[in-house]
């Protein structure tokens, strides 16, 4: 059982498909997950193999993964970076000494492992983008913070999954091809082989029995010239020879062998213990011996073909042939055998070499049995060792019992499917690199315009339409049309809204400055009003008590001003209390004078002046006041009460003490009799 979804494509090769499952754990919920994930995936193969190898470095893969993601990397390059760096050597270690595959598979197992990985993480990363959100219980770092890497990283993968599943098919296929062809071609010359070795001995058998046949009717001195004759017509006969009725060899071509054989002992010259010798006799027919040594004429290993010499139904000898097996060798250059590392065996019925290719090493006469094994690579064939090396190997047999081996490096198929991912690899490159330059442009259309319009917006030279925009799609010149319009309605309104705001500062600014007036001011005579008057003299008396400079304080109250009041009503009496004021201000106006009304129809003024000029415009202001206020063209007489106090030299008084001081002197000139100014020097 294998819980990884495996989509078998050629071989071993096959696309696991549940391991996407796994790398989409660790995408949404963590390592934890994803190990125990990969732990389920991978308890199949550990119940079947009792070894922890794949879940091992699943986990090493998860983890390598994980922490180059945290580094900043794809997932989709993390994985690749893992299967180059860490995951082939290992399963490459691995695979070597488990030895459970051919060597010749390595290469083809590891590039698949790595497109493989390449495949499930690009699924997974497919799928782990349309996921909500919510699915998505880590978070992790964006695959790109550009525009450019987003649209370069999704377009990649989405191409990606279908062109290396394409490829993956296409090249099993082209495998499969490769193989057919290959076992095709392996089965086509073994079974060529078999037909042309059949013909050969039936051909050898038929001209055996011929002879056979003319030597029974022929004169015995002829004997000698017809062997000759058919040795020199049928050079596959390395030697031939005539064995009378008990054995003994009477007649033998080529001659020089025949001479050769008559030096040896008696003894020799006896062929009857030989099996074409007994054979042809017993069955009165003909004989196809199987691979012997060879005696009295060298040692060569040979294949005897004889027929009983049958006259008037006795057996009367035997004519033998031995066959040349070296010249076998046509065989396989008839058949292109020594091209593409494919060798050419030939054994009898007893499994001895007739004829081997000089790669395998085997000699004639040699037992060869070749031990086949299947082999997940090569369903149609079966695979053999020689040599310690591995062989695609095709066998027939003919009647004579002979096997027939033809065998091929399988190479030659894997090489196919090798090569077809390898280009596959390249030419992933090569889209890498054109998508790379793709996307680049693409992406820049698009944050271009984008960047233009926004630098045009934020700008504060012209609210003009932007000029060049050659560029931008109708879409987004349409966009920026609008925007432009949108902004010059900002604008104006924005002007509008700062003109007003200023206008309305300028108000609030003249009426802040009318508060603060009028909190100082009596509403009345716009004089200072008690309270800023007390606050800003008490300063200055400080100041000049500080530095001992005289001062001078002024009370004064109008006289009577409630008859005025009571005879010619309030308003009048109003008028009367302004017209006080302006003379006052039209007096006391030097510098560091002050000015208020400091209650109902009382004055005071405080003063740096001199005494004397003091005095001197109290007593023009006075005079002054009698004829100050006019109502409908009469004169209201007024006068004043007045208390002075000057200080000169005792500047000990206190600010309260001081007032206190001046009302008293102001009610000293009431109580007097009014209209009088009492003054005191301290
Ligand atoms: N029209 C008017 N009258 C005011 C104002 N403030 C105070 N008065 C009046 O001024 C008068 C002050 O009167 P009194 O304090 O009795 O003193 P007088 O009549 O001036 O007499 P002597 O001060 O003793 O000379 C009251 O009748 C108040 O009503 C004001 O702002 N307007």
């Amino acid at each position: 059982m294998n819980a990884f979804f495996s989509l078998p494509l050629y071989g071993l090769v096959t696309l696991h498909i549940g391991q996407m499952f796994v790398i989409l754990a660790l995408m949404t919920r963590g390592l934890p997950a994803a190990l125990i994930a990969g732990m389920i995936s991978t308890a199949g193969l550990y119940y079947e193999t009792s070894n922890a190898f794949f879940f091992v470095t699943l986990s090493l893969e998860l983890i390598v993964m994980l922490w180059l993601n945290r580094r900043g990397l794809s997932f989709l390059l993390s994985n690749f970076i893992y299967w180059l760096v860490i995951g082939a050597p290992i399963s490459y270690i691995y695979l070597e000494s488990a030895d459970s595959l051919p060597t010749d598979f390595m290469v083809l197992v590891l590039v698949k492992l790595m497109l493989n990985g390449i495949l499930y993480t690009a699924m997974a990363s497919t799928i782990y983008h349309v996921l909500p959100m919510s699915w998505r219980f880590v978070s992790r770092p964006p695959v790109a913070p550009t525009l450019f890497g987003r649209i370069f990283y999704l377009s990649f993968i989405s191409i990606m999954i279908p062109s290396l599943i394409i490829a993956l098919i296409l090249t099993a296929r082209g495998a499969k091809q490769a193989e057919e062809q290959i076992v095709g071609d392996l089965y086509r010359k073994a079974n060529n082989a078999r037909l042309i070795t059949r013909d050969l001995i039936a051909e050898h058998e038929r001209v055996v029995n011929q002879l056979a046949d003319t030597l029974a009717i022929t004169d015995v001195n002829e004997h000698q010239a017809l062997l000759t004759q058919t040795q020199i017509n049928y050079p596959s006969f390395l030697t031939m020879l005539i064995a009378n009725r008990d054995g003994y060899i009477t007649h033998g071509a080529p001659d020089s062998f025949f001479d050769t054989l008559r030096t040896q002992p008696f003894e020799e010259l006896s062929v009857s213990d030989r099996d074409y010798f007994r054979r042809a006799v017993e069955n009165k027919s003909s004989f196809v011996s199987s691979v012997f040594i060879g005696r009295g004429f060298g040692a060569d290993s040979i294949i005897a073909v004889s027929a009983a010499i049958i006259r008037d139904g006795e057996v009367v000898g035997v004519a033998e042939g031995s066959l040349n097996l070296p010249k076998l060798s046509s065989l396989e250059e008839r058949q292109d055998i020594g091209l593409n590392d494919q060798l050419l065996v030939i054994t009898d019925a007893y499994n001895r070499v007739v004829y081997a290719s000089e790669a395998t090493n085997l000699e004639v006469y040699d037992v060869y049995t070749p031990t086949t094994t299947h082999n997940v690579y090569t369903r149609a064939i079966n695979m053999t060792r020689l040599n310690s090396r591995n062989y695609l190997i095709a066998n027939a047999s003919n009647q004579y019992g002979w096997n027939i081996y033809v065998m091929s490096r399988p190479q030659q198929i894997t090489q196919v499917f090798t090569d077809n991912l390898l280009v596959f690899l390249f030419s992933l490159f090569g889209v890498t690199a054109l998508f790379l330059l793709v996307t680049h442009k693409f992406s820049r259309d698009i944050t271009r315009p984008l960047e233009t319009l926004v630098d045009h917006m934020t700008s504060d030279a012209s609210v003009e339409e932007i000029e060049n925009n050659d560029g931008m799609t109708t879409e987004l010149q349409a966009i920026s049309g609008q925007l432009s319009k949108a902004r010059r309605l900002m604008l104006d309104f924005n002007r509008q809204l700062k003109q007003q705001v200023q206008d309305k500062t300028q108000e609030l600014e003249a009426l802040n400055k009318r508060l603060h007036q009028l909190s100082q001011e009596d509403g009345l005579t716009e004089l200072l009003n008690r309270r800023t008057f007390d606050e800003l003299t008490r300063k200055l008396y400080s100041k000049r008590c500080m530095k001992q400079l005289p001062v001078h304080m002024l009370l004064m109250d109008i006289d009577n001003f409630k008859d005025i009041n009571d005879s010619m009503g309030h308003p009048i009496g109003d008028e009367c209390i302004v017209s006080v004021a302006k003379e006052l201000q039209r007096f006391f106006n030097h510098e560091d004078e002050l000015v208020s009304r400091y209650g109902g129809e009382e004055f005071a003024v405080v003063s740096t002046a001199s005494s004397g000029s003091l005095l001197e415009r109290l007593e023009q202001f006075r005079s002054a006041l009698t004829r100050s206020c006019v109502v409908d063209g009469t004169i209201i007489p007024m006068t004043v009460s007045a208390g002075l106090l000057s200080i000169e030299k005792d500047f000990n008084l206190t600010y309260t003490d001081l007032m206190i001081r001046v009302d008293q002197l102001l009610y000293t000139s009431k109580r007097e009799g009014r209209d009088r100014v009492t003054h005191e020097l301290r």
